[in-house]
């Protein structure tokens, strides 16, 4: 029989964002994975959108950390703070406990990286945790039946990485991960600004040129956005214009390697399941997928069709939600 006192959760717990999706009730909490620590005290203030809303604002005494790195747990405690603090949110009372949890993770991660976001789990107070590969999740989320013996091609972009997988018989057969995400494409626009216009942006206005202008074709109309910044010879803050060809000339080299893994992912793909990407395409999820043209770009690389998902970004969590809803008929996607 349920527990009325205990709720299942799925949990996307990316370098970006975590989603949240509580059995039978759907997707509960969508939030940055930040948290803004007190150094003095070492305890989190703030964790989330409000963590974020002091990141690169903070004085001496508060510290903004994103304890995920490249899809990955950079900093345990921290990120123990982040889930207990999320889950928290989505218990209905103080006596509700966890009963399952499952939760995505890269699919090329080491043992000891898997076994850290199991105790941070753990730690949170689920009693059984499972875990899943995200590509099999973003599948799932899109709608593929993923227990087909037909190959079905996923590209994951996420905050740090890019997961590139062929998926059949509800096993990843071919498995390509890059540490090349949004992160790297908000990197290259800000040393792009500090290069060719003297100009130190911000990591939250880099991430926004991208979303606003950034594309990997070219775009018609080209846009323009102004943008604030600390001018590097003056020392002053400045306002400067920047085009939409200026943002793909910065974001070109880290759209290159996305690419470069997609072909190399095709190249180790056994030719059934590649008959078979080729008739039904390559499926694109998470925020990357967003990037202006990089469907179009794709498609011209790879001479296949290529797909963005609907709603990519939460397509992770949607997959891990399905499964959480039917874990005896995905238990095959599913591991300890
Ligand atoms: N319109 C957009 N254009 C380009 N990038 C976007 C857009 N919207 C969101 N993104 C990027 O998507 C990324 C977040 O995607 P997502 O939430 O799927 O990542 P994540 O699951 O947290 O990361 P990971 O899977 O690497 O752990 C961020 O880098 C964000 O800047």
């Amino acid at each position: 029989m349920l527990n009325p006192f205990s709720v299942d959760v799925a949990i996307d717990l990316g370098t970006a964002n975590t989603l949240i999706h509580v059995r039978d009730k759907g997707i509960v909490l969508n939030e940055p994975s930040i948290v803004a620590i007190d150094r003095r005290s070492g305890k989190p203030v703030a964790i989330g959108t409000e963590a974020l809303l002091m990141h690169e604002r903070t004085h001496k005494d508060i510290e903004t950390i994103r304890p995920l790195n490249d899809g990955v747990i950079a900093d345990f405690s921290v990120a123990d703070a982040l889930i207990r603090g999320l889950i928290r949110r989505v218990k209905p009372g103080w006596l509700t406990s966890i009963g399952r949890m499952v939760i995505c993770v890269p699919s090329g991660i080491t043992e000891v990286e898997r076994r850290a976001v199991k105790d941070a789990a753990q730690n949170a107070g689920a009693r059984q945790v499972m875990l899943i590969d995200e590509p099999m999740a973003a599948a799932i989320g899109i709608g593929l039946t993923v227990q087909e013996p037909v190959g079905n091609m996923i590209v994951d972009i996420g905050g740090g990485t890019t997961e590139i997988a062929v998926i059949a018989l509800n096993g990843i057969v071919v498995d390509e991960s890059i540490r090349v995400g949004g992160n790297e494409l908000d990197e290259a626009v800000m040393q792009y600004f500090k290069k060719h216009h003297n100009l130190l942006i911000g990591s939250r206005t880099a991430e926004r040129i991208k979303c606003e202008i950034g594309s990997a074709q070219k775009l018609d109309p080209e846009l323009e956005l102004s943008v604030k910044g600390r001018d590097l010879v003056t020392g002053v803050p400045k306002t400067r214009v920047v085009s939409s060809e200026d943002v793909r000339e910065a974001l070109r080299p880290s759209v290159n390697q996305i690419a470069a893994a997609v072909v190399r992912a095709l190249e180790r793909t056994p030719p059934e399941l590649g008959g078979d990407v080729l008739e039904r395409g390559i499926m694109l999820t998470g925020g990357g997928a967003l990037l202006k043209g990089l469907d179009d770009y794709l498609r011209e690389r790879t001479e296949l069709p290529v797909f963005s998902a609907e709603d990519p970004l939460t397509a992770v969590v949607r997959g891990t939600g399905s499964v959480l809803e039917d874990i005896d008929g995905y238990m095959p996607v599913l591991s300890n």
